[in-house]
This record gives C-alpha cells, sequence and structure tokens, in this order.
C-alpha cells in the first residue's frame, strides 16, 4: 500500500495521480506519512520536499535528513493553481478568516492582501484539511486556500481562482521508502543527500563543493539547515544530479565521506523532467574506466 500527504484532494494527492490509480492511504502530516514507511506500515509514501517559488519543504527536509535512514526512489513534478473556497453563501466581503498550508499562503500572498484586506490567515495542516474544516457548518474559519478538486471534494463554492501571485508554481513530491535496492541508473537521475561537515572549520562548505566541482557534477538544490542539536550547527541538503552508479557521483560520495562529519544518502532516482546532465570531457564513466585500466596497466596488474 501506498501513503501521501492527505486527506485527499492535497496537492500531494494529485501528484500521486499523475503517477498511479493504486489504492493509496491518506496521513495528516509528512511525519505521520515518514513514519508510517519507517514503521513497514506502507511500501512507500509521497510528501512535498521543493516548490519553485518558497523553496524547501522544511519538514520534509528535516525529517528526511534527521529520521531513521529512508530513501527517495522518484519524484513528480506538479504545476499548482489555488482556488478561495467557502461553504455556499458566503461572499469575498465576508471573509476574514483563512486556512491553509504554509506554501499555499506563501504563495497567495500578494493575492490575499489586495483582496482580502484585513483577513487573517492561519497555516497549518494541508490545503485540503484546511477545504474540510471550512466545509463544517461550525468553522471558525470562512475560507480555504486550496486547490480546485479540494473545493469540489469537501463541497466549497469557488468565489475566486488562479489566485497564486506567481502563475508558473511548481511543487516537487518525492517517494520514499525503506533502504533496500535502489533504482536503475538511467542516464538522466538526481542523488539527494545531506552533508554535516566538521564543526567551526575554515573553508568546510567550500570543501564539500569541491567534492562536486572537481568531478563536473552539477547541484540542482542546495539549502543548509539547522542540525537542531546547537546554536550556529547546520547541515547541507543537497541534490545533484547523477547516480550512485555512476563513477563520477561515488566518487563525488566518498570525497564527501572523507571531508565531512556525516554524510546522509537520501537515494539516486529517476529526473521527473527526464533530463540528462552534459558530462564534461573527462568525466564519463568510459574515461573513468579507462583511468582505472591504466592504473593497472603501470602497477603490472592484469585483468
Ligand atoms: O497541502 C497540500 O495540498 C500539499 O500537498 C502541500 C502543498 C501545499 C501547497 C503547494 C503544494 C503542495
Amino acid at each position: 500500500m501506498l501513503g501521501y500527504f492527505g486527506p485527499a484532494g492535497t496537492f500531494t494527492h494529485q501528484a500521486l495521480r499523475t503517477v498511479t490509480d493504486a489504492p493509496a492511504q491518506p496521513f495528516g502530516s509528512v511525519q505521520a506519512v515518514l513514519d508510517a514507511v519507517r514503521a513497514g506500515e506502507i511500501e512507500a509514501g509521497l510528501v512535498p520536499i521543493e516548490n519553485s517559488v518558497e523553496g524547501g519543504v522544511t519538514a520534509t527536509l528535516d525529517n528526511l535528513a534527521s529520521g531513521d535512514p529512508l530513501v527517495i526512489v522518484s519524484e513528480v513534478l506538479l504545476p499548482v493553481s489555488f482556488v478561495l473556497g467557502v461553504r455556499p453563501g458566503t461572499t469575498l466581503d465576508q471573509v476574514r478568516a483563512v486556512i491553509t498550508h504554509p506554501h499555499a499562503h506563501a504563495q497567495t500572498r500578494d493575492w490575499v492582501v489586495a483582496n482580502l484586506p484585513g483577513a487573517v490567515v492561519t497555516e497549518g495542516g494541508s490545503t485540503a484539511g484546511a477545504a474540510e474544516e471550512v466545509a463544517r457548518p461550525d468553522s471558525r474559519f470562512d475560507a480555504a486556500i486550496c486547490a480546485a478538486v479540494a473545493a469540489d471534494l469537501y463541497h466549497l463554492d469557488v468565489i475566486a481562482s488562479d489566485i497564486a501571485d506567481n502563475a508558473d508554481a511548481v511543487t516537487r513530491f518525492v517517494l520514499v521508502r525503506r533502504p533496500g535496492s535502489l533504482p536503475e541508473p538511467t542516464g538522466a537521475d538526481k542523488t539527494t543527500l545531506v552533508a554535516y561537515m566538521h564543526a567551526d572549520r575554515a573553508g568546510a562548505l567550500l570543501e564539500i563543493l569541491q567534492q562536486f566541482a572537481m568531478r563536473g557534477v552539477n547541484l540542482t538544490r542546495i539549502e543548509s539547515r539547522p542540525t537542531k542539536k546547537a546554536f550556529g550547527d547546520y547541515c547541507f541538503s543537497i541534490d545533484a544530479e547523477g547516480h550512485i552508479g555512476e563513477p563520477r557521483m561515488r566518487g563525488t560520495l566518498k570525497g564527501l565521506h572523507r571531508v565531512c562529519r556525516t554524510v546522509t544518502f537520501l537515494g539516486s532516482y529517476p529526473r521527473a523532467d527526464g533530463i540528462s546532465p552534459k558530462i564534461a570531457h573527462g568525466f564519463t564513466a568510459a574515461e573513468y574506466q579507462a583511468a582505472e585500466d591504466w592504473i593497472d596497466t603501470v602497477m603490472g596488474r592484469t585483468r
């Protein structure tokens, strides 16, 4: 069974439906999804990880970085668009209290200020959870910022559509499993990891970046996150182009293992956009193999 950040009607649910019609169980928080995967209650779980407007979903990044190990086995990209859903009869000028997910609030902030001056937005749960809450006759909230499908599902009236400040926003979701076999390299893959530096070492971040740069490995995301262990102690959450099965990525990971305090490997998986990296001269698998063969030759070893 699969699980997802729910309830039914979340963007995560829609992202899941773009890849499978298999039955799936909703969970009320990212943590609940990831804990259910860890406990073996579900085989895999889909959670949001990154948004093109707001950046990383910290609940996901931090849980993956610090909880018992899980690995990402695939990713899904979904364009997101928001509506304002109300109980039938409520008009725009009656809306005072709004509820939604923090990322939905962040992406509709300007619209809310311009169209609902004086309204208070409460962040919590998911966008579909917000719609479900507003649908209760005794709810203290007048409106939910959610997906059109959630408004429909919970029988809310849509009194404003396409209310995102940036019409091209895309959210990235990841499917995680317990560690086991990894997806095979496809030639268009990403690797996700968390690097913990040695404390108070000048140039420690540069050393991390050098491991990628010296092997021609491009990064697609890097974020610093507090480790929560001590004030000022940070780790780096990184996505890079390539698969652990490819020599330049293996070399990078081994290099990181040597220079970092800890490296948490969070998976190598196919890119949703299918874009293959341009591998610079000197970094292809064939060139790594040729270099290995040459070492064997000069050391007088035969294969
Ligand atoms: O709350 C949801 O529906 C989610 O799946 C999280 C989310 C919120 C806002 C944009 C994209 C994903």
